[in-house]
């Protein structure tokens, strides 16, 4: 809703009132509505201001709104009451004015910011265009270039950046609302012809075409098959060769094919996944509202290679002290130079106080002692991560918790190896560290609620986004990957090249496919694990070469790292580089040669496979697992496995996780190309059909947010 007063006798203040972020639900565009009318016909008022509760002017849109009947008073005509007005209108913006929040700031006919403000139109974000009026009158107030830029990458800009561009007429560090009240006094009476956006002339320019040009090309090589940007450039294209009332037409008209799209409702529950995801629970009823963090300032990491200083440096910035170990006195060296630079970095982009004094360095681990909660990063080694873990236990203070940022390996294994099991959590962070948004925080078996809750909260305080998930091989994001890289080596076997099964994957949508992601972490990794597995048999020929434990194998990667092809970091993988550690992948006609002497070697036949195929194999295999995943209880719902493939693995955010995806493909479709593929391949158990997907399609597929009532809940004794 919104409510009404009087402030100094002559001003009308509207509050918007729907927390948390004040979104323009149907109350609240009728309540607006209404104290509009009241304000306008009370002789009194000579000006008015509209401000949010709570130091949030608007988040936009009520997002939560769109799946239903929308009903109250649209927004469109609600901002040209605003606008049309003949007493001065302010906008009051504090906290946030966003999407449709900005576009009723737009409508008034002044806007004042607090300092601390953040502004922009972050619909694109959402598979939508800004459709009350944003499109339209931005570019008429700051120019093409600029309302192109916020309005198809979403971003926020400070109140100090709008100020620049003209968004806002001043900004304070005061109260807004009382500098508004002042400003709505100060213009009572004056003229109100030149403060109406929509009445601003098309924006001209002799370079608008190329302009345009360079915006599509460039949304179009970033939106990797979104189609909110590109339409997001072509309803700022109408304001330039439209007048008004057309170009709100023409924004409406693409506005109207978006909503109703499926990335746009992929996007939106995304919005609401990654949120979701930090109201963690467990199989045994731990939860975050009744599980308290304990509190952290000292933290410690333990291998300060990759992982270790990225994490170093994602712990620094969050303020808290860090102690970091190498034990070798070179490493260390090595190691605090290459932080201090990324921290520098790190520190000019964002803006924000260098902490390089935050950590400390030490060559002993004796150094950790006193840290509230340690991370180990050493070598992928259960043996060398065990024996840490035991010095670790006589070491440390009472209290202290224990974690790991093992890849996959058993939690519990290490666990064991202490007198506090119970503290031993894995938190599983991503390369690069200090930039990856992703968190897996992995409990085990004897894990307590308390180490879960402190160190998803440390995951908050450094930026993350946390989901718990429990403890197996591979946790959730790793274990999913097993069967998807086992199906795209399969498509090699079968005659498919390195760079079709990626052009199918990038197509799709994902950033880079699985074999140019494989040269870029080093096939070496899941090479020394598949060893340490004792799946790699040197030399074995027929075929026995290709089945492991009655399931069909691929020694392709094996065969790959036997000839010192690790990838990027060796210049040849699946791909060439120009030299070790190049970037650019090139097509390698000695792999070429390599896979066709392997086909012929054990007598397999390449055929032509087409697009659907290898799409469906790799992305249904993934799928299949993550349905297996939700049925073992190591992933509390959808949403936490579909957040993890978002920021951890590439999938396509317009397409929001591949457990959404399958829902919107329809799982009675995904079950009978799983079982199809199956009967095929009946050798390959990753495609066998998981029992849960097949319970859920015999339940007539329900929606995605109805998939936990028909999960059996698995016993844990956390
Ligand atoms: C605002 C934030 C920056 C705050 O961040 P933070 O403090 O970190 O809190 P959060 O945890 O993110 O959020 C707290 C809580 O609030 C919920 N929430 C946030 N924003 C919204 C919202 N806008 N609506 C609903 N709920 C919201 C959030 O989910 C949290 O709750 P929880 O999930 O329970 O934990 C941050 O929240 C943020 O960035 N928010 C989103 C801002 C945004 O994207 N705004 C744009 C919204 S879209 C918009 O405004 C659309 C338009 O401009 C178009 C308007 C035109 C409308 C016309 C519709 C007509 C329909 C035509 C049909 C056509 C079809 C046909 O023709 O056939
Ligand atoms: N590299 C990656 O992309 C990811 C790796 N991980 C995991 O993180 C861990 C570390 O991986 P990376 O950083 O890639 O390895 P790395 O090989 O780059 O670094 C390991 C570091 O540990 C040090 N080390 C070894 N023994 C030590 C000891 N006893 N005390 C102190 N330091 C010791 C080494 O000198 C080395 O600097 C592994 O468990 C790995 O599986 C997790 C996510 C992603």
């Amino acid at each position: 809703m919104a409510f009404y007063s009087r402030v100094s006798g002559s001003v009308g203040v509207i509050t918007l009132q729907n927390p948390p972020v004040n979104a323009l639900s149907a109350a609240v565009r009728q309540g607006i509505v209404d104290t509009m009318h009241r304000a306008l016909s009370e002789p009194e008022v000579k000006s008015v201001v509209i401000c949010g509760q709570n130091g949030k002017f608007c988040g936009g849109a009520d997002i939560r709104e769109f799946g239903a009947n929308m009903r109250g008073p649209p927004l469109v005509p609600m901002i040209h009451l605003i606008e049309a007005a003949e007493k001065p209108v302010v906008a009051a913006i504090e906290g946030v004015a966003l999407g449709g929040g900005l576009e009723l700031a737009l409508g008034c006919h002044y806007r004042i910011a607090h300092s601390k403000a953040r502004l922009g139109l972050p619909e694109v974000t959402l598979g939508l265009l800004p459709g009350a009026g944003g499109t339209q009158r931005l570019p008429r107030l700051i120019g093409v270039p600029a309302a192109l830029e916020l309005i198809t990458t979403g971003r926020h800009a400070t109140a100090a950046e709008a100020l620049q561009l003209g968004i806002v007429d001043e900004v304070t560090d005061h109260s807004a609302v009382d500098a508004a009240v002042k400003f709505a006094q100060s213009v009572a009476g004056k003229s109100l012809d030149a403060r109406r956006i929509s009445t601003y002339p098309r924006p001209r320019s002799p370079d608008l075409a190329e302009i345009f040009e360079k915006a599509m090309k460039e949304v179009r090589r970033s939106a990797r098959g979104a189609i909110a940007p590109v339409t997001c450039v072509q309803a700022v294209h109408a304001s330039v060769t439209l007048p008004y009332a057309k170009g709100m037409e023409r924004e409406r008209e693409l506005f109207s094919t978006l909503f109703t799209s499926g990335q746009a409702h992929a996007l939106q529950y995304y919005f609401f996944a990654q949120r979701a995801v930090s109201r963690w629970s467990t199989p045994s009823g731990a939860r975050w509202d009744t599980s308290k963090p304990r509190p952290v300032h000292k933290a410690a990491v333990i291998g300060l290679g990759t992982m270790g200083r990225g994490i170093s440096v994602s712990l620094a910035q969050a303020g808290l002290s860090v102690v970091a170990v190498e034990t070798q006195e070179k490493q260390l060296l090595e190691a605090k130079q290459a932080v201090s630079g990324m921290l520098e970095r790190s520190a000019k982009r964002r803006g924000v106080p260098l902490a390089d004094d935050k950590i400390k360095y030490n060559c002993s681990v004796q150094a950790v002692a006193d840290a509230d909660l340690v991370i180990e990063a050493v070598f992928e080694d259960m043996a060398l991560k065990k024996t840490i873990f035991q010095q670790l236990s006589g070491i440390c203070k009472p209290g202290t918790l224990l974690c790991t940022n093992t890849s996959g390996l058993d939690i519990d294994e290490l666990a064991s190896q202490t007198q506090s099991p119970e503290l031993v959590v894995g938190m599983h962070f991503f390369a690069p560290a200090h930039v990856m948004k992703l968190l897996e925080v992995v409990y085990g078996p004897r894990s307590s609620p308390e180490a879960l809750a402190t160190a998803m909260e440390m995951g908050k305080k450094m930026g993350k986004v946390s989901v718990a998930v429990g403890n197996c091989r591979g946790f959730v994001g790793n274990r999913m990957l097993k069967p998807y890289l086992e199906q795209a080596f399969f498509l090699l076997e079968e005659g498919a090249t390195p760079e079709q099964v990626d052009q199918v994957l990038e197509e799709f949508g994902f950033a880079m496919g699985v074999f140019k992601v494989s040269d870029l972490s080093g096939l070496d990794v899941g090479w020394k694990v598949r060893k340490a597995d004792g799946l790699v048999v040197p030399g074995s020929t027929g075929k026995s070469a290709r089945i492991r434990g009655g399931s069909r194998y691929s020694p392709l990667g094996d065969l790959l790292c036997e000839q010192g092809r690790f990838g990027q970091k060796t210049g040849r993988g699946w791909y060439q580089y120009d030299k070790p550690g190049g970037r650019v992948a090139k097509p390698d006609p000695w792999l070429h040669g390599f896979l066709e002497e392997y086909r012929a070697r054990h007598g397999l036949v390449a055929r032509r496979i087409d697009h659907q195929e290898m799409l469906e194999r790799c992305l249904y295999a993934l799928i299949n697992e993550g349905f297996q995943i939700l049925q073992d209880g190591i992933a509390a719902g959808p949403e936490d496995i579909d957040v993890i493939y978002v920021l951890g693995y590439g999938w396509p955010r317009h397409r929001g996780g591949p457990m959404f995806y399958a829902g919107l493909v329809g799982l009675d479709k995904v079950l009978e190309r799983l079982e199809h593929y199956h009967q095929v391949y009946p050798d390959v158990l990753g495609l066998k059909p998981c029992s849960l997907i097949r319970k859920l399609a015999a339940s007539s597929s329900p929606p995605i947010h109805r998939w936990r009532e028909f999960i059996q809940k698995p016993r844990s004794q956390l």
